[in-house]
């Protein structure tokens, strides 16, 4: 498919590639491939746009290679001015080319190193398919003079939609459940039908509520008494308003939460007082102007309310992903992070969203448009950011304090990653939706009100896993793991869980 021609790029050449007035000109007066071969230059065709973030738009597209096939690619293009825009992809296109490099240089060095000694014991394969490449790679960046950069990506699969398809068909049967549930009822109700007189079949007919969703089957009424009439059931029909009055306009339903969500018995009013929705005073916070939140679906609890059910009440103890496809991700992810620490980046902005699936059905971390380079004659490995940046419900709780930060921020971030994937099966909405739960800290609660709440995590998950991201969750950034650390504990924990059966 020969898609809409959005840019010219240059190929890993390290700067903006300038092109003088005459390409230009020829690129706009041209057909592409007679432009491709007079100037020796590649074009990108888009195809559409494949996701939106607060730095970039992604679109998928094809590169065409010289001998004429074509590859198909993401292209980031940088949004704001063309001064930021330039900015970023220079943070962003520094960090994918120190990883690549770093990259390419240890799994040179493991492949000489296990060539050569053959007693070495052999890393766990899942850990070394992780390590090969955990960056989504950086094909090339450049643009046209006067538009917006960009860079060139390889495209990982999974992102259009932003789920982990297992997940998704999981929480698709469980809703579609509960959903024949609610019809099921409404039509009764409607209908004012007496349950405890309909034939035994209908109510035999109604779907099992999925196991630990919350929703318990309407309970039957016991029989009368011998000799008492059954009592009708309370009509759900609303009274008819008195003479001179008008009827109210039916009450619109609440909107249907995300598939595999329980839906609560009642939305929560919000008191004045409460954090009135965390999502929304994260957004309107005048010390994190550029902090970007995602908000709850409507009719969902409002974390910090008294209200607000536990997460646990909520989200069903039913796990929607294998556990050792859980463990592959965290472990694809773990050892993307420790990567970055190994070469002095922190990434800053770890969060599901950021965790791609790839074609090979292996993950890697993308997005690298907030990470620092630490200061390699700074012991300390400390680095300061004018103003939080992140996104909030994965940001360490020290990122906001205006304290010097560690790379022990992206410790942080992915233990709340892991328990928001291994919980929702997501990486995005569903994910960021479950983010915002209890655990986020309300108002000024002194330190050790903020501490994790560990009964969030679902009995599905092993005691060990648990045990780690508690622990990379911890407030005090030193009692965290180092990155490494956290991935020889995956590792251990995939010994456990899968090796040795769990
Ligand atoms: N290589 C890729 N393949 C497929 N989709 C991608 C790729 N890179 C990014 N995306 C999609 O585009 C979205 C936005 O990309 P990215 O996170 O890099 O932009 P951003 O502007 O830095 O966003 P944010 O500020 O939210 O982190 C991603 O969440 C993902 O859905």
């Amino acid at each position: 498919m020969q898609g809409e021609v959005r840019l010219v790029v240059t190929f890993e050449d390290g700067s903006f590639r300038r092109f003088s007035k005459s390409v230009v000109k020829d690129f706009r007066k041209l057909p592409l491939d007679a432009f491709e071969e007079r100037h020796g230059l590649q074009c990108w065709r888009s195809e559409g746009k494949i996701g939106r973030g607060g730095y970039g738009l992604v679109h998928v597209g094809l590169l065409q290679r010289p001998d004429g096939t074509t590859r198909p690619v993401a292209a980031k293009l940088f949004l704001g001015g063309l001064t930021k825009a330039k900015e970023q992809l220079n943070r962003e296109v520094g960090a994918a080319m120190k990883l690549k490099q770093a990259c390419a240089t240890a799994s040179s060095s493991s492949s000489s190193s296990s060539s050569s000694s053959s007693s070495h014991e052999q890393p766990l394969p899942l850990l070394a398919a992780a390590e090969q490449s955990p960056f989504v790679q950086l094909l090339c960046h450049g643009g046209r003079p006067g538009q917006l950069p960009m860079m060139v990506m390889e495209l990982a699969k999974g992102c259009v939609a932003c789920e982990l398809e297992d997940a998704t068909e999981k929480r698709d049967e469980i809703w579609a459940q509960m959903e024949a549930t609610q019809q099921q009822a409404d039509a009764a109700a409607a209908a004012n039908t007496d349950v405890a007189s309909m034939p035994d079949n209908v109510t035999r007919a109604r779907p099992a509520a999925p196991p630990g969703s919350g929703v318990l089957p309407a309970p039957r009424p016991p029989p009368p008494p011998p000799g008492f009439e059954p009592l009708p059931v309370a009509s759900p029909r609303p009274c008819p308003p008195p003479p001179g009055f008008h009827a109210l306009p039916a009450a619109p339903r609440p909107p249907l939460p995300p598939p595999g969500f329980a839906p609560l018995l009642a939305s929560p009013p919000v008191p004045a007082s409460a954090p009135a929705s965390a999502a929304t005073s994260a957004a309107e916070d005048p010390l994190l102007p550029s902090v970007r939140v995602a908000r709850a679906p409507p009719g969902f609890p409002v974390p910090g309310t008294a209200s607000a059910p536990r997460c646990r009440d909520v989200w069903e103890d039913v796990a929607l992903l294998p556990l050792k496809q859980v463990l592959a991700i965290l472990v694809s992810l773990a050892a993307a992070i420790k990567a970055m620490h190994r070469v002095g980046l922190v990434h800053n902005d770890v969060k599901p969203a950021n965790m791609l699936h790839r074609a090979d059905d292996t993950y890697c971390l993308a997005d690298f448009g907030l990470a620092e380079q630490l200061s390699p004659a700074d012991p300390t490995g400390t680095f300061v950011f004018e103003m939080a940046c992140g996104t909030r419900h994965y940001m360490a709780p020290e990122v906001q304090s205006n304290v010097p930060l560690t790379a022990a921020v992206d410790v942080y971030s992915f233990g709340i990653t892991a328990l928001c994937v291994a919980v929702t099966g997501s990486n995005s909405a569903a994910a960021d939706w479950f983010a915002q739960q209890s655990w986020w800290p309300a108002g000024d609660a002194p330190a050790a009100a903020r501490a994790f709440p560990a009964g969030i995590f679902p009995s599905y998950l092993p005691l060990s896993l648990e045990l780690l991201l508690l622990d990379c969750v911890a407030w005090d950034p030193q009692e965290r793991p180092t990155a490494e650390q956290v991935v020889q504990r995956l590792a251990a924990i995939w010994e456990e869980v899968v090796v040795c059966g769990y």
